[in-house]
Parts: C-alpha cells; sequence; structure tokens
C-alpha cells in the first residue's frame, strides 16, 4: 500500500485540497468491446464533480470500475492514495459508497432497516456477538440505530422510517438509497442519474440535498442526464463520448465546447438527453411563477 497523503499545505498554513479518488488510464473491455478507455480522473475533497456522456458512452461501466464490481482490464484506481482493493465490499469499507441507476433497495424491509444495512462495513460486532446478543451487540445496535436515525432525518425521511421502502414513492426511494450510501461513512458518493424519474420539484430537493452531503465534507462523483442539474452544480464536469474523455472542466467551458455540443448537447437541444426533464423544469418554473405551489399537485407528481 502506498502511503501518499496527497495533500500539501499552502505557504500560508492552510491545507489545500485533498485528492480523494484518483483514476488513471482506467480502460475496460468487455470481450472485442472496449466500454471505457484510458480514462484519467480526479475528484478533490470539497469537489462535486460531474460525468456525463450519451448513452452507451461508459459512465456506469467506468463507476462499476471504481468500486471493485469490474477490475479495469488497464490502468489504476486510488482512493486517496491508496490503490483500490478488489471487491465491492472493500471499497465500500475503504470509503468509496455508491448508488445504482436501477434502485437497489430491501423492498420488504423497513426504510429504517434499509439504512442499517448500508451500515455493515462499520460495524464491528463479530457474528457470534450478534448471535449471543450480549452488551456489546446492544451498544452497537443503538448507536447503528441512532446514526441512521440521523440520516433519515438529513434526507427528510425520519417520519417514514418505519415505512416498507417499496410503499415509497420513487423520488423517496432515491432519498433512500443515499440515506443508506451515506451509512457506510463514505468519502467519496458516486451517485448514478440520482434524478432519474423525478419531477421537477424532487430533482430540485436532490440537487440541495447533494450540496449538504458536499458540505459535509464528502466528495461527490454524479452521473446524470438533466444537464440542468449537472451544470448547476458540479465544480468539473467530465464528458465521456464512446468510452473517452472528451474534455474535463468547469461548466461554462464544457457547455461551450462545439465538440460537446455536436457528440452531446446537440443542436437543437430538443432530442438530447435530458432534454424531457428540462422540459419539465421549464413548465414547472412557468407555472410556479403564475401560481403559488399547490401540495395536491405535488404529491400527485410522485410515483
Ligand atoms: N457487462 C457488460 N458486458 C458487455 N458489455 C457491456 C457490459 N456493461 C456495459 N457494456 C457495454 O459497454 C458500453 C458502455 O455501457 P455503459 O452502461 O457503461 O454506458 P453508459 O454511459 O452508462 O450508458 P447510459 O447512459 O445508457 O446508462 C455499452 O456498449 C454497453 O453495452
Amino acid at each position: 500500500m502506498t502511503t501518499d497523503t496527497s495533500t500539501t499545505d499552502t505557504p500560508g498554513g492552510t491545507p489545500s485540497r485533498e485528492t480523494v479518488l484518483d483514476a488513471r488510464g482506467v480502460t475496460m473491455r468487455f470481450g472485442g468491446l472496449t466500454a471505457v478507455r484510458g480514462v484519467d480522473l480526479t475528484v478533490n475533497s470539497g469537489e462535486i464533480v460531474g460525468l456525463i456522456g450519451p448513452n452507451g458512452a461508459g459512465k456506469t461501466t467506468f463507476f462499476n470500475c471504481l468500486t471493485g464490481l469490474y477490475v479495469p482490464t488497464e490502468g489504476e484506481v486510488r482512493y486517496r492514495g491508496r490503490v483500490l482493493p478488489p471487491t465491492s465490499f472493500k471499497v465500500t469499507a475503504a470509503g468509496i459508497a455508491r448508488t445504482f441507476q436501477n434502485i437497489r433497495l430491501f423492498s420488504n424491509m423497513t426504510v429504517l432497516e434499509n439504512v442499517l444495512v448500508g451500515r455493515h462495513t462499520r460495524t464491528k460486532e463479530g457474528f457470534w456477538s450478534a448471535v449471543l446478543r450480549g452488551p456489546g451487540f446492544h451498544r452497537a445496535e443503538a448507536a447503528s440505530r441512532e446514526r441512521a436515525g440521523e440520516l433519515l432525518a438529513f434526507v427528510g425521511l425520519a417520519h417514514k422510517a418505519d415505512h416498507l421502502a417499496r410503499n415509497l414513492p420513487y423520488g423517496e426511494q432515491r432519498k433512500l438509497e443515499i440515506a443508506r450510501a451515506l451509512a457506510s461513512e463514505p468519502g467519496l458518493l458516486l451517485l448514478d442519474e440520482p434524478t432519474a424519474g423525478m419531477n421537477p420539484q424532487e430533482t430540485r430537493a436532490t440537487e440541495e440535498l447533494v450540496f449538504a452531503i458536499r458540505d459535509q465534507g464528502i466528495a461527490v462523483l454524479v452521473i446524470e442526464h438533466d444537464m440542468r442539474f449537472i451544470f448547476n452544480l458540479c465544480d468539473r464536469v467530465a464528458v465521456l463520448v464512446q468510452g473517452e474523455k472528451l474534455i474535463e472542466g468547469d461548466s461554462a467551458t464544457v457547455q461551450g465546447d462545439e465538440r460537446v455540443i455536436a457528440a452531446y448537447l446537440g443542436e437543437p437541444f430538443e432530442n438530447a438527453p435530458g432534454a424531457e426533464e428540462l422540459a419539465e423544469v421549464e413548465a414547472a418554473e412557468a407555472h410556479a411563477g403564475a401560481t403559488p405551489t399547490d401540495p395536491a399537485a405535488t404529491k400527485e407528481n410522485d410515483r
């Protein structure tokens, strides 16, 4: 294991940002198909970084290479200076948590229980302690429940703690996935299309939630097709096209890049991924400007 701290002090004594994630030359091949080719990407502490690109560009495959689901065919991924361990459980224990494009909750468990499952990498109590249910087990369980409750409050689901996960509206299931990921106390959170299927109000709330997560000291890497969400949220955005990184920069640079417009954003914007959501947001904003928010209408939009 390397002992690179990746943190430097400025002459004034203020610590500069630490490199949390450092992916270099990541390539992933499936037989003859190269889904990701030679991708470099860093995420620093305090940053929200976006990963965008057309369908099939390799975004999720790249995420899978960062979370131990895939071992890259070539290249290396380091988390806080250390090469990633080879399994997803160990990657989570090291400090990288993720959510999935297709929600993966335990639908017949309660909201609270789902978050408790997310704490398993942080629970020190072993198998026999759980079986014998001694004082150590009860203390650990009480602490886990307290933390899970805090996380549910943080994402706005405390009042649903005892509900079955499958009974939550779609947007709340996505929030629960985030709470469960946070339960492993990560230093880096990977979000794979966190606003997919959300209505405009839920998308805005998710934006605020991601800022709040960043403010808690957790670096965030997010895949999303909703361009407004990405460009509002991210300090830096990287664009993948056909498995390769086309460009990386701040929102203005990426939005203005002619290659990105040609390859992804498109001209006109109507057929680009995310265009439907953008139209919805704009329609909702126009409506909100004209009339006060109607809670019944908001509820109806829940899926
Ligand atoms: N396990 C796999 N085996 C074979 N091919 C795969 C596998 N996973 C992904 N691919 C292929 O790799 C390419 C990249 O897919 P990936 O899902 O990473 O793209 P994406 O950018 O996340 O797309 P989307 O935006 O639609 O989710 C696609 O051609 C896909 O079919």
